[in-house]
């Protein structure tokens, strides 16, 4: 009796290796897991033309024989036959997507060159036909010297070829096989390109309109170049374009506080809404239009394609720091909030690049930071002009988001060659077509950004500074002292000082950053709200925040002020989302440390320095 023989489906991720399965098994399949690790094994039974019966597994996608993730190490086991109580197959089909072929042939190079017999299916030809792409299947099979099948395996496209080229398969002549196993990951890539461009017969005017854009925006230096000059414009933006909204708004804040002091009687109800509720929140909601304006760039960026490409841009960069590319989408996503980037981090395979990428998140300058730094910048940086069309104020959003980055970077370099030592691990991602990003979609992500910012207005910031005021208006003040020092706020304001007058901080701001632990945009409620108790008329009640700041702040203290919020670590809830992410209390402790310690001191560091400058 001869042994049945066994068939592998293998190739990078979403190539349609289960699709096919599916097809050539039919109903006959068994699913369970492999024993000892929770990554799916299907197999199932099919019967080749020449009525052999053949038992099929499909496989997890992968890139390369090289494992980093478990799923990955169950395909690379498998094919090498060294998966405990699994044959080896006899047979592997290599699964490729002819709309990504040059990605997938450096995988599929990987697998030929193992000289086993092979045959490869040319899936998802419906795609690159759509894309206007024509590939020639046989320039393909000459390349890499195995069969090439066409398929589509959703429509049951090349099913029987495919069949038949495996029975053709056991008796395939494995000595004429190209020796490509010495060759490094950069060689294969370059092979890859060769394959894919001598395989590609004609390409549509669009096809060549999305390699020209990428042959700009990926260009070694250009790519990079480009993309930060794109950051730059964007922090521009978010100054110059959002004035006039935040100054309606301020005035409309402004009217409202002057309508309840004209009409309600002078009560505890009137303060706690002009001074905690308008003066507060509404010193946060004020920011609602910059939000937008960010927002609207970052979601054309990624829904116009090009957001996979600053990710591949930036994978070169990240790997002088021990982090792979597969960290810049979650940190990213840090830039709206750490939270989702933290959650996001599940997608990285390595527990090192993972726990690193966990620990620098919080030093992606979040949305929460942007009321505060802008708050800060309107009020002691001069609106003038650094050149044509670049305003200062800009420039010095730019500067802080980039020392956000800085730090990341320098942590993880550090991080890397200590508690998360390890060697990085390489980036290949699929770049999606450009597209002119769906208006709709783009106006729906506006809307849930927005939704999610005045939320946490009406919740989280709302309850933080009403709070906060009662503990400002109570005790009451004795006719000549003032009330911040007569408060039960202004006492703990006072026990707080000692530690933070050294970074040149007056007790106010120290007082904003308790209620700012909750949220970081409660800085600048809290402020408001402080501003708002203490002053001596209605007035002044109703001026807006960044003119008490620029009258009472230093430069020098300002800025370090700025300096303390790029580190700090103001956010309850991601350290409590970094406690769930690493099972435990030892991480979150070590980022809330470092954090603190690095926001100490450089906002010691900027004082001493501003006012060693004499600014
Ligand atoms: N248009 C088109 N879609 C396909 C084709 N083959 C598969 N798909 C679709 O592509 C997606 C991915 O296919 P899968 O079969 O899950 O890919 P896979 O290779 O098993 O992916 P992993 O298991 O993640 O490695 C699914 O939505 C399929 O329906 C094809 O030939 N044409
Ligand atoms: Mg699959």
């Amino acid at each position: 009796m001869t042994t049945k023989r066994t068939a592998a489906l293998v190739g990078n991720p979403n190539a349609g290796k289960s699709a096919l399965f599916n097809v050539l098994t039919g109903a006959r399949q068994k699913i369970a897991n492999y024993p000892g690790v929770t990554v799916e094994r299907k197999a199932g039974r099919m019967t080749l033309p020449s009525g052999e019966p053949v038992d099929l597994i499909d496989l997890p996608g992968s890139y390369a024989l090289d494992a980093a993730s478990p799923d990955e190490e169950v395909t690379r086991q498998v094919v090498m036959g060294e998966f405990e109580g699994q044959a080896q197959p006899d047979l592997l089909i290599v699964v490729i997507d002819a709309a990504n072929l040059e990605q997938h042939l450096v995988f599929a190079q990987e697998i030929v060159a193992l000289g086993k017999p092979t045959v490869v299916a040319l899936n998802m030809l419906d795609l690159a036909e759509r894309d206007g792409l024509a590939i020639d299947p046989s320039a393909l099979s000459d390349a890499l010297g195995v069969p090439v099948v066409p398929t589509v395996a959703v429509r049951r496209k090349g099913m029987d070829a495919l069949a038949e080229a495996m029975d053709a398969a056991r008796t395939q002549d494995v000595s004429t096989r190209h020796d490509v196993a010495s060759l490094t990951l950069p060689e294969r890539r370059l092979a890859a390109r060769n394959m894919a461009k001598g395989a590609i017969l004609s390409q549509s005017a669009g096809h060549r309109l999305h390699a020209g854009l990428d042959k700009v925006l990926l260009h070694p230096w250009l790519g990079p170049v480009i993309l930060f000059a794109l950051l730059f414009v964007v922090f521009q933006a978010v100054f110059a374009w959002a004035d006039p909204f935040i100054g309606a708004i301020e005035g409309l804040a402004e009217s409202v506080s002057g309508v309840v002091t004209a009409t309600m009687p002078e009560s505890f109800l009137r303060d706690l809404i002009t001074e905690g509720v308008i003066a507060g929140v509404g010193s946060v909601v004020v920011f609602l239009p910059q939000i937008i304006i960010l927002f609207a760039f970052i979601l054309v960026m990624e829904q116009s394609g090009y957001m996979a490409r600053a990710a591949f841009i930036m994978d070169r960069l990240m790997a002088y720091v021990g982090l792979s590319g597969r960290s810049f989408i979650p940190l990213l996503s840090s830039f709206a909030c750490a939270i989702p980037g933290i959650m996001a981090t599940r997608s990285i395979a390595d527990p090192k690049d993972r726990l690193t990428t966990i620990l620098i998140a919080p030093l992606m300058t979040c949305s929460a930071r942007l009321p505060v730094y802008t708050v800060i910048i309107a009020a002691v940086i001069p609106a003038s002009s650094v050149g044509p069309g670049f305003g200062l104020q800009g420039l010095v959003l730019f500067g802080l988001y980039i020392a956000g980055i800085v730090g990341a970077m320098l942590v993880a370099l550090v991080l890397r060659r200590t508690a998360t030592k390890g060697a990085a691990s390489g980036f290949i991602m699929e770049l999606p077509k450009y597209q002119w990003p769906p208006l709709r979609d783009l106006l729906i992500g506006l809307w849930q950004r927005a939704w999610v910012f005045l939320r946490r207005a009406g919740t989280i910031i709302f309850a933080a500074t009403v709070i906060l005021w009662l503990l400002l208006t109570f005790p009451k003040a004795e006719p000549g002292e003032s009330q911040l020092d007569a408060s039960a706020a202004g006492h703990i304001a006072s026990f707080m000082q000692p530690a933070f007058e050294p970074i040149g901080f007056q007790r106010e701001m120290t007082l904003a950053l308790v209620p700012a632990m909750a949220a970081r945009e409660v800085a600048v409620a809290s402020l408001a709200t402080t501003y708002a108790v203490e002053a001596e008329d209605e007035a002044e009640t109703e001026d807006a925040l960044r003119g008490q700041i620029a009258a009472r702040w230093s430069l020098p203290t300002a800025l370090a002020f700025l300096a303390w919020f790029i580190f700090a670590p103001q956010c309850l809830s991601t350290i409590a989302v970094a406690r769930r992410e690493t099972n435990g209390w030892k991480w979150p402790a070590v980022m809330v440390g470092y954090l603190f310690a690095l926001a100490y001191v450089f906002a010691g560091l900027t004082y001493w320095g501003a006012v060693a400058l004499g600014l």
